[in-house]
């Protein structure tokens, strides 16, 4: 059997990944993300994505190795994880009252040879006070979040609609994740 490798530091990607009941290990690559203002968020996904596989990839060449990368867009701007509390605000206050969009690439890399995917979900939030969105920061859940928020945690409280896939949002699209490791015979 060859090993599957989850090459991602991010708990709820695991969280995610386990629930296709498949036996993984997890290696976080070392790439730096640089956010690309000029590409589109859908290609710069799976760009990030694929860095990341290749990088763990070249450490344990037998295996599969499965990257992933999350970005928000609204209005052309690409959002990724807060730089600061005051970078939160900004992009918080910006997704008040507006539907943005989720892009995750996923990247996987097997026998030499790399399949990338993309998901876009749209994403509507309420209107927020600017109380709401300090409360919000003080919870330390927007930090490690692109888009300074986590649909899965106390952030669901500030969605009015979503349109796609949930688990995309919360950063690995799963079902079209298994549909395509069935398709390689990696499942
Ligand atoms: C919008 C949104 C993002 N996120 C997360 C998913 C990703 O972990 C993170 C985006 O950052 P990424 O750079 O995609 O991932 P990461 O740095 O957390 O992990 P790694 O690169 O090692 O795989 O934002 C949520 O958890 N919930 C949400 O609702």
């Amino acid at each position: 059997m060859t090993k599957i490798i989850l090459a991602s530091a991010s708990p709820r990607r695991k969280e995610l990944l386990s629930l296709l009941k498949i036996s993984f290990e997890v290696c976080k690559s070392d790439v730096e993300e640089i956010m690309d203002q000029t590409m589109h968020p859908a290609e710069l996904v799976m760009k990030l994505a694929e860095q990341k596989a290749t990088d763990v990839y070249s450490k344990y060449t037998n295996s599969v190795v499965i990257g992933a990368d999350t970005i928000v867009t609204l209005g052309g701007q690409k959002l990724g994880k807060p730089t600061s509390e005051d970078d939160a605000f900004k992009m918080l206050s910006l997704l008040s009252g507006n539907t943005h969009e989720v892009y995750t690439g996923v990247s996987i890399q097997s026998r030499g040879t790399i399949t990338n995917f993309n998901v876009c979900t749209k994403v509507t939030f309420y209107q927020l006070t600017d109380e709401e969105i300090h409360a919000y920061i003080q919870t330390g859940e927007p930090m490690d979040k692109a888009g300074s928020y986590g649909i899965q945690g106390f952030g669901a409280i500030f969605v009015k609609e979503i349109e796609g896939d949930y688990y995309s949002v919360v950063g690995l699209p799963i079902s079209q994740l298994a549909r395509q490791l069935r398709k390689l015979n990696i499942i």
